[in-house]
C-alpha cells in the first residue's frame, strides 16, 4: 500500500476588485468577487514542501488587479481571460478554474436623473417600524437598514491629525461606500406611513449623493438634517453608517498607474472588515426627547 496524492488545486479565494470607469463625466463600475484555482503538477509542494512549482496565491490576486485596470468587461469575458492566462503561466500549470460574482449596481435617481456617480446595490435592504404604546402616548420609529450606497468620486478625507500612529494618506479623492441604517421619530402617530417611508428614503439617498463629502459623518450629517427639513413630522433621525473602505490597489509593481485624476480607469480593493462604524442622531432641539420609544431596540448611540 502506499499513501499517495489526489485531486488538489489552490489558489486566491474571494479578491474584492472593484473597478471604475471613469473616461467620461458618468461614471461605471464593476464590483467582483473572484476566486482563482490552478490545477497541475503540485505533488513536490504537497509531499515535500518543495515550492518550485507554486505559482503564489498572492500573485494570482496581484493577477485579478492587474488584469481589471485594463477594464473588466462582462465577468465571462474577465474569467476567461484571467484563467487562460493562469493556465499559460508555467508548463507544469494544465488548467485553471476562476469564478467570478458579480454584483450589480444601479445609479441613485436625484430630481429624477440617475446620477453620474452615485449608485445603490439592490437587494438586502429592509423596511423597519418599531411602535411603543406607553400609557396614553404612542410613538412610532420607521427605518430601513441595509440601504448600500456607493459614490465613486465627490468624497474627499483630510484634515485629520496625525498621532505617531497615523498612517493613513489624505486624499482629494475617493471611493466613498457605506450601508445605511436609519431610523427616524415621527411626531404623530396618525400619518401616511408609506407616503413618508418613501420621501424619506428618497432624500436619504438623494443626499447621500448629492452631498460632496468630506468626512462619512458630514454626509450622515447632511441625510440627517435634509430629511428634517423637508419632513416636519420628523423628529429625529438616528443613523448606523459603516465605512466600506474601497482602497486603491497599488499596481506600480507590475509598472501599472491607479491614480486619481490621471487614469481613465481606477482599481480598487474592497475590504470588508475592519471597517469605521460612524453613527449619530440629527435632531430639531424644540421637540421633547421620547427616549421610551427607543428602549429596546439597540444599534444607535
Ligand atoms: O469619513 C471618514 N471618517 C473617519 O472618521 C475616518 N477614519 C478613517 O480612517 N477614514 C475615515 N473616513
Amino acid at each position: 500500500m502506499a499513501i499517495v496524492l489526489g485531486p488538489n488545486q489552490y489558489g486566491k479565494a474571494e479578491v474584492r476588485v472593484v473597478a471604475v470607469d471613469r473616461s467620461g463625466p458618468r461614471h461605471d463600475l464593476v464590483d467582483l468577487n473572484v476566486s482563482t484555482a490552478l490545477r497541475g503538477d503540485f505533488t513536490a509542494a504537497h509531499t515535500a514542501g518543495d515550492n518550485a512549482h507554486v505559482l503564489t496565491t498572492d500573485a494570482q490576486k496581484n493577477t485579478v488587479f492587474a488584469f481589471a485596470r485594463d477594464g473588466v468587461g462582462s465577468p465571462e469575458a474577465f474569467g476567461l481571460r484571467l484563467a487562460r492566462h493562469l493556465a499559460g503561466s508555467y508548463d507544469w500549470i494544465t488548467g485553471a478554474r476562476v469564478a467570478v460574482e458579480s454584483h450589480g449596481w444601479e445609479r441613485i435617481a436625484v430630481g429624477g436623473q440617475p446620477h453620474g456617480h452615485a449608485f445603490r446595490r439592490p437587494g438586502g435592504e429592509v423596511r423597519t417600524a418599531v411602535v411603543t404604546v406607553d400609557g396614553a402616548d404612542a410613538h412610532v420609529l420607521a427605518g430601513l437598514s441595509d440601504l448600500v450606497v456607493l459614490k465613486t468620486t465627490g468624497s474627499e478625507f483630510w484634515g485629520f491629525p496625525r498621532d505617531r500612529y497615523t498612517t493613513l494618506a489624505e486624499t482629494r479623492d475617493r471611493v466613498l461606500a457605506t450601508a445605511v441604517t436609519a431610523r427616524w421619530r415621527y411626531t404623530a402617530a396618525d400619518l401616511d406611513w408609506d407616503g413618508l417611508f418613501a420621501g424619506v428614503r428618497t432624500v436619504l439617498l438623494e443626499t447621500f449623493a448629492a452631498t460632496h463629502s468630506l468626512a462619512l459623518q458630514q454626509t450622515l450629517y447632511a441625510m440627517g438634517e435634509a430629511v428634517l427639513q423637508r419632513f416636519p413630522d420628523v423628529a429625529e433621525v438616528r443613523m448606523s453608517m459603516p465605512n466600506r473602505h474601497h482602497f486603491l490597489q497599488d499596481l506600480s509593481a507590475y509598472g501599472l498607474s491607479n491614480t486619481p485624476g490621471e487614469d481613465d480607469t481606477l482599481v480598487y480593493h474592497a475590504d470588508d472588515r475592519p471597517y469605521g462604524l460612524i453613527e449619530g442622531t440629527v435632531l430639531r432641539d424644540d421637540v421633547p426627547a421620547a427616549e421610551v420609544a427607543w428602549l429596546g431596540t439597540p444599534g444607535f448611540c
